[in-house]
């Protein structure tokens, strides 16, 4: 099966390359200026940005569990809408894959259920919710790609030692919800001006510092990768500044939604804008936009959190934590951080494919190379869309960027040479 993709603009070795490409039984077997094939399929990108599939190594698909949220077939049709090859499932649904039976249940739904390479992430503790460490060494070897509690967190401190010094010991990653559940006072919204203005309960921020410091101090004295979900505040930004300037083995993520909102733009108590880490104030998203601009925030991840409709209508106090996201991100990236001048597109695409890659340690994704699997999206730059309600894959709609303007439209999605999206 050959597949040849004639006028792209390819990112290719950090550079953007007009050229051909050349696909035969599901790996890249040539990339040059002009190729000429009588045998394959042709497709003309008509010199559309071709990426390597974007990775997003935060998501959450509600399955099994919670399947009138999200499935994995929709989850992944969405991330395949959104560009997206490769994503990282958080670990938690029900029941959380907390045993080598149940983990390898989960693989398998992954795998009968996915139109895109998802991997699958194992708690830290049993439930999410206990002391008790799962037995790490197995669920690695069974193919957990990382470890998280996320949604959660670790609130014992030995726990999260002892999780880890054996995560290093086998050369893993831990990636943490940093939250101190004593510091969250029940809140819904950020603690600030906008707490105080829609009368809601506030998160304080030291509820994600306090926790961030400890575990700083813990990966120092482990040597564990250790990777920051969602990062929301200014001092957590310092932080891990500061840890990655001491040589601590320390990376870290940021959404689309803490980039580009604060609590300011929570005008009326419409839950679209409620999420955990909540939005902040203007000076920490302005810190988290430096944080990308240093090279301090790693990667973009979206903490995909899909509900169902009744589930997010019922105001801030009411309402679930999480937004829908996988389908917006690169767009409202691109068309906030790039064309504003914030970040280069080079800049944006190594957020999005190579650096969570390379982090996580995944061989087969984030770059377009020879012999490798041919995972790719078409992505169109030039043409405005708005974000409808109505062209979401994800069974979520919950998302605050629904009427926003955007360039980035997914034209086609890629994996293994197969197109698993077309618009
Ligand atoms: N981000 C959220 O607000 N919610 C996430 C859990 C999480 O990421 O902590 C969810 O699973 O719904
Ligand atoms: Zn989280
Ligand atoms: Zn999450």
């Amino acid at each position: 099966m050959k597949l040849l993709i004639k006028n792209a603009k390819l990112f290719y070795a950090n550079k953007l390359i007009n050229c051909d490409v050349l696909i035969e039984d599901g790996k890249f077997t040539k990339i040059a200026e002009h190729i000429l094939v009588s045998d394959a399929q042709v497709v003309d990108a008509k010199f559309n940005l071709v990426t390597p599939g974007l990775v997003d190594v935060h998501v959450h698909f509600r399955e099994p569990g919670q399947v009138h949220k999200e499935t994995i077939k929709t989850g992944t049709e969405a991330s395949a809408h959104g560009g997206f090859t490769t994503v990282g499932a958080m670990p938690n649904v029900t029941p959380v894959p907390d045993n080598a039976e149940k983990f390898l249940q989960q693989i398998k739904l992954n795998q009968a259920n996915s139109v895109i390479n998802t991997l699958q992430y194992a708690p830290v503790t049993l439930d999410e919710t206990s002391d008790q460490l799962v037995d790490i060494e197995k669920l690695a070897k069974l193919g957990a790609f990382a470890f998280s509690n996320d949604g959660h967190g670790i609130m014992n401190a030995q726990s999260m030692f002892m999780a880890m010094a054996r995560i290093a010991a086998i050369g893993s990653h831990l990636a943490a919800h940093v939250e101190d559940k004593n510091l969250f006072n029940k809140g819904v919204i950020n603690f600030g001006s906008a707490s105080q203005r829609l009368g809601l309960p506030g998160i304080q921020q030291v509820a994600e510092t306090s926790q961030l410091a400890r575990d700083l101090v813990l990966a120092k004295e482990t040597g564990v990768h250790y990777h920051v979900c969602h990062i929301s505040t200014k001092d957590g930004v310092e932080l891990v500044r500061m840890a990655k300037d001491a040589g601590i083995n320390v990376t870290c993520e940021a959404s689309p939604h803490h980039l580009l909102l604060s609590d300011q733009d929570i005008l009326t108590d419409d839950a679209n804008f409620k999420m955990n880490p909540p939005l902040r104030s203007e000076t920490d998203r302005r810190a988290l936009i430096a944080g990308l601009q240093d090279g301090t925030i790693d990667m973009i991840a979206t903490d995909h959190a899909p509900h169902a409709e009744s589930e997010k209508n019922q105001g801030f106090a009411k309402s679930a934590f999480g937004i829908t996201g996988i389908e917006t991100s690169f767009p409202l990236m691109y068309t906030k951080l790039v064309k504003t001048g914030i970040i280069s597109l080079e800049e944006l695409l190594a957020l999005m494919t190579e650096n969570p890659a390379k982090i996580f340690d995944l061989k087969q994704a984030g770059v377009i190379k020879l012999g490798q699997p041919a995972d790719f999206t078409i992505i169109n730059l030039d043409d405005e869309y708005e974000i409808k309600q109505t062209d979401f894959i994800s069974k979520g709609t919950n998302s605050p960027f629904i009427g926003d303007k955007v360039f980035g439209e997914t034209v086609q999605t890629y994996v293994n040479g197969e197109c698993v999206y077309s618009k």
